[in-house]
């Protein structure tokens, strides 16, 4: 059974009854101002409107998948997918955006086998970049994550992106679509729906156009101190700067623990391999261990600050000045 196009209005008119559908000027996950925005989680205050959602989902979700496990992006298509593994009979387990320092700490819930394929649930899809924080830590625990669906595409670059990252997204509704049905009907203004199809048309891909944050943070401490740095204090460093950097002078444990928060989120890390400082001791040995340390946590560091990076083995995907501004 597919959706019919009077159930998929009757959805619209009821997103936007509840100001789930609203008209302004908002700021988005990727940094870029919309001038619409869309608040799924409202629906399971209507449990008529959530199982008219949930039934679109399901009944549009592509015959041509297979998948043993879905997994929701946290935290808005939890109850969806909830809903899904359930009228579907397909287990489910939860992907946490943290993990917490009381219960069982754990990153994953539920129960899935090595080399399952999970199927992806996400509300919304902008840039895409919510799936890909899901999908990091679920590939690292060994889970194939092949296929994502989502309600509905802002088609702002979350496909492509997706695409350059091995996921193939299935979306049932377009965002456009949805001021269309909503102007046709008056329910917005003429001026409204020309501007919001306008921003559409000239912020196609929001993926690429949004800049990387990055801190020269030097953590160097051991794992708990830094872990406390990296998430903790008034900077709340984790979460917004997408790369930060560490000296290896406390061992691998510093490395380890900022991957265990950074990792999740999508982040990256940069070894301070060498430094440009006269009689410093970050050479030879010292280098060649930010090499091997950076090898074995080869997704999450994703280079080196380097005084000579040409001069030593492992310079490999970035490689940065100390006295750069870059970082
Ligand atoms: O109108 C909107 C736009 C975005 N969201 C939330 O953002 C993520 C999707 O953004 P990505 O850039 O694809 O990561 C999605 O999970 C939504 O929760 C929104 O709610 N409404």
């Amino acid at each position: 059974m597919s959706s019919s196009s009077s159930e998929v209005e009757s959805m619209i008119f009821q997103l936007h009854d509840i100001s789930a559908i609203t008209f302004g000027n908002f700021i988005l996950k990727s940094g870029i101002s919309s001038p619409i925005h869309i608040d799924l989680h409202l629906i399971h205050l209507y449990p008529n409107l959530l199982r008219l959602v949930t039934n679109t989902f399901i009944s549009t979700l592509p015959s041509s998948i297979s998948y043993d496990v879905i997994c929701s992006v946290p935290y808005t298509a939890l109850s969806i997918a909830t809903i899904i593994s359930y009228t579907c009979s397909v287990p489910m387990f939860m992907r946490r955006k943290e993990v917490n320092d009381y219960g069982n700490s754990k990153l994953i819930e539920g129960c899935y086998k090595i080399k399952d394929a999970c199927l992806l649930v996400d509300d919304l899809v902008t840039s895409g970049m919510s799936i890909l924080e899901t999908a990091a830590p679920l590939r690292t625990s060994g889970l194939k994550v092949i296929d994502a669906v989502a309600l509905i595409d802002r088609q702002q670059g979350a496909e492509e992106n997706l695409k350059k990252n091995g996921i193939r997204l299935h979306t049932m509704l377009e965002l456009t679509d949805f001021v269309k049905v909503l102007k046709n009907k008056k329910s917005i203004s003429d001026e409204t729906a020309a501007m919001v199809i306008k921003f559409f048309e000239e912020n196609k891909n929001v993926y690429n156009a949004t800049p990387l944050n990055a801190i020269d943070r030097k953590f160097a401490d051991i794992g708990n101190t830094v872990t406390m740095q990296y998430e903790g204090g008034i900077f709340r460093i984790l979460e917004w700067a997408d790369i930060v950097n560490c000296h290896i002078i406390s061992g691998r444990g510093t490395v380890d623990a900022l991957k265990s928060k950074g990792l999740p989120r999508g982040r990256g890390l940069l070894l301070l391999a060498e430094m440009s400082s006269a009689d410093n001791f970050a050479k030879g040995d010292y280098t060649a261990a930010a090499v091997k340390i950076a090898e074995e946590h080869s997704e999450f560091v994703i280079g080196f600050i380097s005084a000579n990076p040409a001069s030593w083995p492992g310079s490999r995907i970035y490689s940065c000045n100390p006295r750069s501004s870059a970082v």
